[in-house]
C-alpha cells in the first residue's frame, strides 16, 4: 500500500483541483459520502451524533457529513471548534447550505450526551502545536473515552510522522481519503487512529508524482 506525507497529499489535492478541474465541493461531498458509509457499515451507537468541525477543509467534510446525517433523520449536533468568522471559503459555502437545509450549528456541545463523535477540526493541513484550549478539549473528550470516527486524520496527529502536536483526540476509525497518511501508521499516529479505512475520493495522482516512502506490498 503507498503511504503519503500531508505535503504529497496537499500536491495530488492541488492537481486534482487545479489541473484536473474537479471542484473542490465535489471531493468535500465524496469524502462526507465516504464517512457516511463507514458510519453505516460498523456497529455504533447513532443515538447522538456530535460533529466537531474546525475552519479548514476538514471542517468543510465535517459540515457535509452533518448535513447528510440530518437529511437521513439522525439527531445530530454541530459544533465549531475556533472563530467561524475565520473559516475557508469551504466552510461557508457548506454553512449556507445547511442554513437552507435548516441544521442549526450549536453554540456549546454537552460531550457526555454524545454516542458518537465525529472528529473534522484538523485533517492534512495542521502544521503546529494545537492552541492551548483544544488541547484542554481534546483531553477532556479522550477521559471520557466517547467513540470517535476520525475525519482524514485525527486531530492532532502529524499526518506526515504521527506525532503529536500538543495533544490528539483517540479515534476507534479513522476514515482517510486517496491514500493512507504516514503518520497513521507509524509513533503515537499509529495506534490513536483505530483502524483506519481508506477510501476512494476521485482523487488523480500527477503522473510524474514521486513519493518519498516506497510503495509496501
Ligand atoms: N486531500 C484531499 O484531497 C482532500 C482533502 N479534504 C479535506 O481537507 C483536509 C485538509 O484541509 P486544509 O484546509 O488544508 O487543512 P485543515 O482543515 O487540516 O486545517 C485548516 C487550517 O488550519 C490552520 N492550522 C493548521 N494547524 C493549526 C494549528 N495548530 N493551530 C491553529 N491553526 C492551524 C491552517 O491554516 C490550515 O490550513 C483534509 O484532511 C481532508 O479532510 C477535502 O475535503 C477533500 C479532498
Ligand atoms: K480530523
Amino acid at each position: 500500500m503507498q503511504l503519503v506525507t500531508a505535503a504529497e497529499m496537499q500536491k495530488i489535492d492541488n492537481y486534482t483541483v487545479e489541473t484536473i478541474g474537479m471542484p473542490q465541493d465535489v471531493l468535500i461531498e465524496r469524502a462526507a459520502m465516504a464517512v457516511l458509509d463507514v458510519i453505516g457499515a460498523g456497529h455504533f451507537n447513532l443515538d447522538h451524533i456530535l460533529v466537531l468541525a474546525g475552519l479548514g477543509n476538514n471542517g468543510a467534510d465535517g459540515v457535509a457529513i452533518a448535513r447528510l446525517l440530518y437529511a437521513q433523520g439522525f439527531n445530530v449536533s454541530l459544533q465549531f471548534v475556533g472563530n467561524v468568522a475565520r473559516a475557508k471559503d469551504a466552510v461557508h459555502r457548506q454553512l449556507a447550505i445547511i442554513e437552507k437545509y435548516g441544521l442549526v450549528r450549536a453554540e456549546k456541545s454537552d460531550f457526555n450526551q454524545a454516542t458518537l463523535i465525529i472528529d473534522a477540526i484538523f485533517g492534512t493541513g495542521l502544521n503546529n502545536i494545537l492552541p492551548e484550549g483544544l488541547q484542554k478539549m481534546i483531553k477532556a473528550a479522550n477521559h471520557i473515552e466517547k467513540t470517535v470516527i476520525a475525519v482524514d486524520t485525527p486531530t492532532g496527529i502529524d499526518a506526515s510522522t504521527g506525532e503529536v502536536r500538543g495533544a490528539a483526540l483517540k479515534a476507534h476509525t479513522t476514515v482517510t481519503f486517496g491514500y493512507n497518511k504516514l503518520g497513521l501508521t507509524q509513533k503515537v499516529g499509529g495506534h490513536l487512529s483505530g483502524q483506519v479505512v481508506v477510501k476512494d475520493i476521485g482523487l488523480l495522482t500527477p503522473p510524474d508524482m514521486t513519493f518519498s516512502v516506497p510503495e509496501r506490498p
